[in-house]
């Protein structure tokens, strides 16, 4: 992991404590601004060019009926990407990010497509209830579709990473990998997902339960949790962060299923921190937990619950904001006001 840079940090430190406001008034905008400074090894950063990826795959765990949503939805959003009708196209082209949908496992093939990047490793991952959700092959062929897309990131000059996700069934996943990471109980971490009603959230719980028994044996470390409870996309997320921490790339990190992903990558490697920032916090109870545990706080509570990354893009205008305020407000010095005694 690249380390940061803890020089710009310290001086854009210094320089928040000379902007005219009292030391700290600006909240986590500060934060934002002196994370980024150190990000990116100036003490004025800017975001430029956000680049905006969606990974999507299904899920052998929609057969157990956990979802309000039958899985086709998400063959059917990746259309609906690609054609730029989803809300976190709306919310990239209004922002001004590259965006990409990346087909990492749906059930049936939709390509070729405008915008669509397809790096199908398989037709779904397996159902977790009854098997390991991947084998070791398609575990690292996915991480490798997340680093693929860093790369592409970076040769478009971007400066901004934000991942999202497409997956119906996927909040399954997060909340088992989230419960096994924290060694928190299942029962508090299951949410409603796409908007499951009280019966189905209690046999989405019963089934979750059950696949955490099967592989609770096997899973010792955080690439087993994540080979056995998938999925592909979720790979293909954690790999990004990782590779946005080698390269040195800030991200934001987005909902649930985000933040289960980040919290594989911080588990694997907890140098992936300084180069997180959290968009936002999703409905979801399982994330909460993440934010517990890496110690995090995220930006935007607009009670959303979407994923596609539109949480972590939604906050693109606030990160921006935060950098304006820190590079163009005057310092106590400059504008001739008192500072404190
Ligand atoms: O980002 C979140 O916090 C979030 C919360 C609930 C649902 N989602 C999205 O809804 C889908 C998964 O929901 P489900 O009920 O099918 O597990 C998947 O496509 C996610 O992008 C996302
Ligand atoms: C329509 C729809 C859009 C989504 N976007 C992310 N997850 C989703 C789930 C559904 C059901």
């Amino acid at each position: 992991m690249k380390p940061i840079d803890t020089i710009s940090m310290e001086l854009a430190q210094q320089r928040q404590n000379s902007l005219t406001k009292p030391p700290g008034s600006l909240g986590q905008l500060e934060a934002i601004a002196i994370q980024l400074a150190a990000c990116q090894g100036t003490s004025c950063p800017q975001i430029k060019q956000p680049w905006i990826s969606v990974f999507a795959a299904d899920h052998g765990i929609t057969e157990e009926g956990v979802s309000a949503f039958p899985a086709v939805v998400t063959q059917e959003m990746v259309k609906n990407f690609s054609a730029g009708g989803a809300a976190i196209t709306v919310i990239s082209k209004q922002e001004k990010a590259y965006f990409e949908v990346v087909d990492v496992g749906v059930f049936n093939d939709v390509s070729p497509l405008p915008n669509l990047v397809s790096e199908r490793v398989a037709p779904g991952s397996f159902n977790f209830a009854q098997q390991p959700a991947m084998n070791q092959t398609m575990l690292a062929q996915a991480m490798q579709v997340g680093k693929n897309a860093v790369a592409r990131a970076l040769s478009k000059g971007a400066d901004l990473f934000i991942a999202g996700e497409m997956g119906i069934g996927n909040t399954s996943s997060a909340a088992v990998i989230i419960s096994q990471l924290c060694q928190l109980p299942l029962a508090n971490l299951v949410g409603r997902g796409t908007g499951v009603n009280d019966e189905q959230l209690l046999h989405k719980y019963k089934v979750l339960k059950a696949a955490l028994n099967l592989h609770q044996a096997d899973m010792q470390t955080p690439e087993d949790v994540l080979r056995c409870i998938g999925g592909l996309e979720i790979a293909a997320l954690t790999g990004a962060y990782l590779e946005c921490a080698r390269e040195g790339l800030p991200m934001v990190v987005d909902g649930v299923i985000a933040c289960a992903a980040a919290l594989l990558a911080y588990e694997m490697q907890p140098a992936v921190k300084p180069w997180m920032l959290f968009g936002h916090q999703s409905i979801e109870p399982a994330q909460q937990a993440v934010f517990k545990h890496i110690d995090v706080t995220p930006i935007l509570d607009l009670e959303m619950r979407l994923g596609e990354g539109s949480g972590a893009a939604m906050a693109l205008p606030i990160i921006r904001l935060a950098c304006a305020l820190h590079a163009n407000m005057a310092t106590f010095e400059e504008a001739q006001v008192s500072d404190a005694h």
